[in-house]
């Protein structure tokens, strides 16, 4: 059937039909649900189709996905592509969990064509791979393991390439990907169309473009909006102080145990440690935990049990932030400030997805308020402010304190939590929002159940730092709170290595000297943390050994508070009759929970790794509907999933980036 796609008038679209499309494409599309086109959809599918490079931007859970998945099942069905023709369509994805989601996506909607559709997103035998990935049409990559095939696999071939689209381009460049990404779209060949799309324009995704798109057409279907934020989302920010968060969060749990809620923090170990102590509390609804230094197979657990989950909460670092589709997530909760107004966008995207209602609260300390105000309100995102009535909050800091005398472990998770939570703030760029010389350092450790302040090295040497500037420039650069200055010189004496803040009369002593590894700090950076790149172990007690930087000798804490744990590692199922106690005491906003006036501002996968396991070997040699009805067919293989996730660890990226800077290094003294 021959198309004319030189008069789609976008402004005549409504349904998918109204486009030319196949009918094995339309086929597909109604099979899976899909009738009435999106705003972004409506406008990028009919200039795809005619063949024009686009950069397509659009608020989060607006369906980008279609948006590219249809032009590119067309564009080789117009072509007639068979599995002989090779490489036709590129898809490349920041995270593997995001690369999976739309490998699910593109199953759904193509189940009708015959191409076949391979997704390479690392973690597996190399060689493997590389014998299939030469008959795949449609694939589905992560940046760094496309470049290590396109290094080292002989039959990889991108020559034919028709179509490449790079999907959270934004995200693939946080992640620091831009070289990788250079090196990739050298090897592809200059005549194919670009697809490239995001939910935030910022300058390195413009740069990006400019890179690979030719003459593209810009499609930012919200630009003119009045608000960068889905409409449906109801968006509130509270101001807390630091040694009060904790205890916020347990008295918002409480009064939303029938909600599906995701909580952002900063780092890893914040994540890690809150888990476990939030699972002792049994606040009465499942607890959850998604970050970059589990092992994947937990990821996979894990995301696959949120979504199944009708009541739970994540906690989760920004690895959760962008790209993925849980359905039915209630409210989001950013516990720490995000980074900027781009990651706020992104982290409440997760919910009120395609016309669905969300909530989202946004929890600032009083010195971040002003400077996140601003930028929210700069970048359009409505946001109000409500306020806490002190009284209404839970404090479980006592019990906390318990928790942490009888366990050891926990204790340890803490301190780290602590020095990480600080680490991250001072690896902020944006100073005016971020200074960790504001915070309440000895009352934050109480909030977490220390009986101390553990000793932050690397707060001594910025400080240290600052005081020669000073010296230098005559100028203060230091502004510090009361608290900081008791506890800055304390740390900063030579050999006070001994810091009481507790009445209980604890004694802390510091022995261990830190040691300043990049890498840790690293890790520390959300924006760092990588789906592809993470490797960690799940094995706590390596980690543990790993990260000893800020031991602490201490006598334990003497609690009179006896100890309500029944500990519960994963998650706590338990549905506590009690609890409806707490309903009327903090339901934000509708019945004035935190007490308070609102002040406008003016301002992996359900199935997502149990499908994985199905499809490994990853590349589909069968066309897309078997592929279907086989994943469909069969439950999660763990076994299997598990020897694949125990290769993966084999790998060791680091030799492989070495191997392959090497190489680079050798082809440009050779050119
Ligand atoms: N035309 C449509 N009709 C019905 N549902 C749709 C349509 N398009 C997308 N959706 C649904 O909307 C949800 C969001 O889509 P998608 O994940 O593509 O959004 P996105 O714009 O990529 O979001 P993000 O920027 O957060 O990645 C998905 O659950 C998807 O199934």
């Amino acid at each position: 059937m021959l198309f004319n796609f030189s008069i789609i008038n976008a402004s005549e679209i409504q349904r998918f039909s109204d486009f030319p499309l196949s009918k094995k494409t339309l086929k597909g599309l109604q099979e899976a649900q899909y009738r009435v086109v999106t705003e972004i959809q409506r406008q990028t599918i009919g200039l795809a189709l005619q063949g024009k490079d686009v950069l397509g931007a659009a608020k989060t859970g607006s369906g980008k996905t279609l948006a590219f998945i249809v032009p590119a099942l067309e564009l080789l069905y117009r072509h007639q592509w068979t599995s002989a023709d090779g490489l036709g369509v590129l898809i490349i994805s920041p995270t593997r969990e995001l690369a999976y989601q739309t490998f699910k996506v593109l199953r759904k909607v193509g189940r009708n064509h015959e191409f076949s559709a391979g997704l390479v997103i690392g973690g597996k035998d190399l060689k493997e791979e590389s014998e299939r990935i030469h008959q795949i049409n449609m694939l589905i990559c992560t940046p760094g393991r496309l470049l290590q095939h396109m290094d080292e696999t002989s039959y990889f071939y991108a020559s034919d390439l028709q179509m490449l689209i790079l999907d959270e381009a934004d995200r693939i460049l946080d992640m620091g990907f831009a070289d990788t990404m250079n090196a990739i779209i050298e090897n592809l060949p200059k005549k194919r169309q670009t697809l490239l799309f995001s939910a935030t324009q910022t300058k390195s995704v413009k740069d990006l473009a400019r890179l690979s798109l030719k003459d593209p057409e810009y499609v930012w279907v919200h630009e003119r909006a009045k608000f960068s934020t889905p409409a449906t989302l109801d968006q509130n920010y509270v101001v807390c102080e630091l040694q009060q968060k904790v205890n916020m969060l347990y008295s918002f749990l409480r009064s939303h145990l029938k909600k599906k809620s995701i909580v952002f923090f900063a780092s890893c170990k914040e994540v890690q440690y809150l888990f476990r102590v939030f699972c002792k509390l049994q606040p009465g609804l499942p607890v959850l935990a998604l970050h970059g230094k589990q092992h994947q197979m937990k990821r996979m657990e894990v995301y696959t049990c949120f979504v199944r989950k009708k009541a739970a909460v994540l906690f989760a670092t920004d690895i959760a932030a962008r790209g993925l589709d849980f359905p039915s997530v209630n409210w989001v909760i950013q516990f720490d400030c995000p980074e900027d107004a781009n990651t706020y966008i992104h982290r409440v995207g997760r919910t009120a997805r395609y016309k669905e209602g969300g909530e989202a609260l946004l929890v600032l300390l009083p010195s971040e308020e002003k400077g996140m105000v601003e930028q929210l309100a700069q970048r359009k995102v409505p946001v109000s402010e409500i306020k806490i009535n002190p009284e209404k909050l839970t404090d479980i800091q006592k019990r906390m304190q318990s928790f942490l005398a009888q366990d050891q472990e926990l204790k340890d998770k803490a301190q780290r939590c602590f020095v990480s939570y600080l680490r991250s703030v001072y690896l902020m760029k944006n100073k005016e929002v971020f200074d960790v010389f504001k915070l309440p350092l000895a009352e934050y450790a109480l909030s977490l159940g220390l009986a101390m302040a553990p000793r932050v090295r690397f707060l001594q040497k910025v400080r240290k730092q600052l005081r020669a500037n000073e010296a230098a420039d005559g100028t203060d650069h230091l502004q510090e709170t009361e608290q900081n200055k008791n506890t800055l010189s304390l740390i900063n004496e030579e050999g006070v290595e001994k810091r009481e803040i507790h009445s209980s009369g604890k004694v802390s002593v510091n022995k261990t000297k830190e040691k300043e590894r990049k890498k840790e700090t690293e890790e520390c950076s959300a924006s760092r943390e990588s789906a592809e790149e993470s490797s960690e172990s799940e094995d706590e007690s390596k980690e543990v050994s790993e990260e000893e930087e800020e031991e602490e000798k201490e006598v334990p804490i003497l609690s009179t508070v006896p100890n309500p744990d029944s500990m519960q590692f994963f998650e706590d199922d338990d549905d506590d009759d009690d609890d409806t106690k707490d309903l009327d005491l903090l339901t934000v906003k509708r019945q004035n929970v935190f007490g308070v006036e609102a002040k406008d501002n003016p301002a992996l996968v359900s199935a997502l790794y149990s499908k994985l396991v199905q499809q490994w070997p990853p590349v589909q040699k069968t066309n897309m509907a078997k592929a279907d009805e086989e994943d469909d067919a069969s439950g999660i293989d763990l076994d299997k999933a598990k020897e694949i996730l125990q290769e993966e660890d084999k790998f060791d990226k680091e030799e492989y980036r070495k191997k392959v800077k090497e190489k680079h290094r050798v082809m440009r003294k050779n050119t």
